[in-house]
């Protein structure tokens, strides 16, 4: 059976952000949430511990739970002020049925399942084993004035990475070994090392990076495939003629009054000038092209069904609503009173939260053929982000 310790409980200085940057978001996951998702395709991964900053459990937890294609259930321990301590506590909490122990850093979200299953592996046969790459620059070994000592020969050195893997028993030994000689090591197996027993090196690949400076998280993106949301906008507008008879609905909302907006439809203005402006952000043809006036089919349509489709269309483009603005042009009748019904109608339909909307609605001054109450019109901005 495999265990495997999270390590969770830095403070991220070096990242420079305000919170633990295992809470950092890189497209679709969190660091922590890539890390899982990738150590859920580890086929005999059967126990994972998350080391977690005193204070940070529920943040963490949250973040589990978001994610419902786990395996196994993720157990949460308390980390220590040194990350030698928050693996000594994560080890207490691997169940004595473990026979490996790996050990991840949470600040390398790139490691791949194929990499723990080859780390776990070799731990299995060799008690100790560590992800390293090659290094690609030379290195010098120099004194606290800045002189060299030495130049070390670069085909003998690797760069440690995680996860690093151990039998059970072997790390218990080894952090015991540490305590009693007083060692600290800047990463894991270095504990075995110290014990002057063999640790195996399993090659990895450059791309599994740990994200320490803010500069990492371009090449993190990058190695995830994570592109960045692409914003669009667009603008729509629209006016009806007033017809003395004819319901009155806006923004979805039917609304008491003695004439109400004449057309094909419904004639709901508000909506199609909504619409428009959500299909020229995605940059796609008209509501006349979607819904043309002399089509039967739409006769007395409800233009709320046809945003519905107008969002379908969106979705099928890869792209989401973000935000409306929506102002109706009419001398009467009064808007104010079905404001929050018409938000609450689009908010539903739109998948977004009644805060990215806004509806509002001025009369025209008793200027022209609106302040005549002839007809009305609505314009509308709609922004979109790419999903
Ligand atoms: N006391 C500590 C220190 C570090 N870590 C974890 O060890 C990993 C590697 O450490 P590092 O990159 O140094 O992370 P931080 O300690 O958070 O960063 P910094 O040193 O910049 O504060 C990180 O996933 C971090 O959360 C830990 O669990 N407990
Ligand atoms: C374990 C490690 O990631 C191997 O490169 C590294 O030593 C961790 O160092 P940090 O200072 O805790 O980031």
């Amino acid at each position: 059976m495999i265990s495997c310790i999270l390590l969770a409980a830095g403070a991220g200085k070096r990242m420079q952000c305000e919170a633990n940057k295992i809470f950092l978001r890189l497209g679709k996951y969190s660091v922590l949430q890539w890390n899982l998702q990738h150590m859920a395709d580890v086929p005999d991964l059967s126990e994972v511990i998350i080391v977690v900053a005193d204070g940070e459990e529920e943040a963490i937890q949250n973040e589990v739970a978001s994610l419902t294609n786990l395996p196994w259930q993720p157990r949460l321990v308390i980390g220590g002020a040194e990350r030698q301590d928050s693996v000594l506590a994560g080890t207490k909490a691997t169940s004595e049925t473990a026979d490996i122990v790996l050990v991840h850093d949470g600040a390398r979200p790139m490691a791949r399942a194929a990499l723990f299953t080859a780390v776990a592996e070799a731990a299995q046969q060799h008690g100790a084993a560590v992800a390293a790459v090659p290094v690609v620059d030379t290195i010098k070994q120099v004194r606290d004035d800045q002189t060299v000592v030495q130049t070390l020969r670069r085909s003998e050195l690797y760069a440690v990475q995680t996860p690093q893997g151990f039998r059970r028993s072997w790390l218990l030994e080894a952090q015991e070994y540490a305590k009693k000689t007083q060692f600290v090591g800047t990463d894991d197996v270095s504990l075995v090392e110290h014990q002057g027993k063999p640790v195996y090196i399993v090659n990895s690949d450059y791309t599994n990076c740990k994200l320490t400076t803010p500069a990492d998280i371009v090449k993190a993106k990058q190695y995830l495939g994570v592109t960045e949301p692409m914003m669009r906008v667009g603008f729509g507008y629209d006016v009806h003629r007033f017809k003395t008879g004819r319901p009155c609905i806006l923004g979805g909302v039917q609304i008491e009054s003695e004439f109400g907006p004449d057309g094909h439809s419904d004639a709901d203005v508000l909506i199609h000038a909504l619409m428009d402006a959500l299909l020229g952000a995605a940059g796609l043809p008209d509501i006349g092209y979607w819904f043309p006036p002399e089509d039967e089919a739409f006769k007395g349509a409800s233009s709320m069904e046809l945003l519905k489709q107008v969002v379908k269309l969106l979705h099928e483009k890869g792209f989401k609503a973000y935000n409306v603005d929506v102002m109706v042009i009419a001398e009467a009748p009064k808007l104010k009173p079905h404001i929050n019904a018409m938000k609450a109608n689009l908010a539903g339909v739109l998948g977004i939260g009644e805060e990215f909307i806004s509806v509002k609605a001025t009369t025209h001054e008793k200027l022209g053929a609106f302040g005549r109450l002839e007809g009305l019109a609505a314009q509308a901005v709609a922004t979109l982000y790419s999903l």
